[in-house]
């Protein structure tokens, strides 16, 4: 695999692997840039520094969260390749011989701390995706407190957006990767050990990505493998132009609802921590033309979702499709 050197702000470089698409940089601005309240209104990524999100949490490592995370259970995925592509496990009835991708492990953070350390080259990957939740120890209570709430709560006012419905941590290993997806949630990401590159393409290239059928477990997920695309499947896929955003400890990327993004747990920045802040989008006030690309998304969906409530068989939902679209609007 084909890779390339880069750098953060002239730090030390690290190598990133390079794929069939171009890649431009996400803009990289401080938070007293007025630059960053457009960009957001605008529902555009951008890479945010110095706003002390989660300065509270820069000391966190593996010992640290072993010590402090309490003996719940957590959330942890296990990958025989260094991929973790999310499934809704509810709908894996609606697709013949669905083979789950992971393995959903329950373990305390300690018995999961120890697998990372004792891991050999042939071990299955780890990836803990946890929901912070009131059953981790009382330390991290406090550096969850110690989060610049006031700032990111203001970003949400200022905004217009819902109510903060998650703050995922993700403890991950260098090379995971979440593949290519969208979410329909606006989402801060706040960086706190080790990097992670992200690459976008905006909702108005979703005719490129080739979703799965809503129905299907991996819905919004892309078909399409990055690492040998199958230009005779997806041909789009060849006209894909992505951005991309290097963050490392400290940096929040801001990633807007219905943008599609695969993230890399970047070579050689070893442990990987990481903590969402998804809020619900705020309410659309009045429809203005044209349409925005992540309206006709969410058209897309909710039409979607009708036939498959109409048909109620997934069966049939493919043929009913086509007859709608082929050599009629093909
Ligand atoms: C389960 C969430 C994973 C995350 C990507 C990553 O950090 O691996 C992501 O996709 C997001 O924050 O939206
Ligand atoms: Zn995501």
């Amino acid at each position: 695999m084909a890779t390339r050197k880069a750098e953060i702000n002239g730090k030390r470089p690290f190598r990133l692997k390079e794929y069939t698409f171009s890649c431009e940089d996400v803009p990289r601005l401080s938070c007293t840039d007025p630059e960053v309240d457009r960009l957001i209104s605008n529902e555009q990524p951008v890479v945010i520094t110095d706003t002390n999100l989660v300065s509270s949490a820069l000391h966190w490592d593996l010992d640290y969260l072993g010590k402090n995370m309490g003996d719940g259970m957590f959330t942890v995925y296990s990958s025989h390749t260094n991929k973790f592509k999310y499934f809704d496990d509810k709908k894996g009835n609606n697709v013949k011989n669905f083979r789950e991708p992971m393995r959903h492990l329950d373990m305390t953070f300690q018995d999961f701390a120890k697998r990372l350390c004792n891991k050999k080259p042939e071990d299955e990957s780890l990836y803990m995706q946890q929901t912070l939740n009131d059953s981790v120890g009382r330390r991290i209570v406090v550096d969850f407190l110690g989060f610049n709430w006031n700032w990111i709560t203001e970003q949400q006012k200022k905004h217009n957006w819902g109510q903060l419905t998650a703050n995922l941590l993700l403890v991950g290993t260098e090379e995971n990767i979440t593949p290519s997806h969208y979410d329909e949630q606006q989402n801060f990401f706040a960086q706190i050990k080790g990097k992670k590159r992200f690459i976008l393409f905006p909702p108005s290239q979703f005719g490129c990505l080739y979703p799965y059928p809503i129905y299907h477990p991996h819905d919004r997920q892309s078909q399409v493998d990055f690492d040998d695309p199958d230009f005779e499947k997806f041909p789009e896929f060849k006209k894909a132009a992505a951005l991309e955003a290097v963050v490392g400890p400290g940096d929040v990327l801001y990633l807007p609802t219905y943008w599609w993004h695969q993230v890399e747990c970047v070579q050689g920045t070893g442990l990987n921590i990481s903590v969402t802040f998804w809020y619900k989008c705020g309410p659309t006030d009045k429809i203005e033309y044209p349409l925005k690309p992540q309206q006709k998304v969410a058209m897309m969906r909710n039409i979607e979702k009708m036939i498959n409530q109409a048909l109620n068989d997934p069966k049939e939902v493919p043929e009913f499709m086509q007859n709608m679209v082929l050599g009629r609007y093909t």
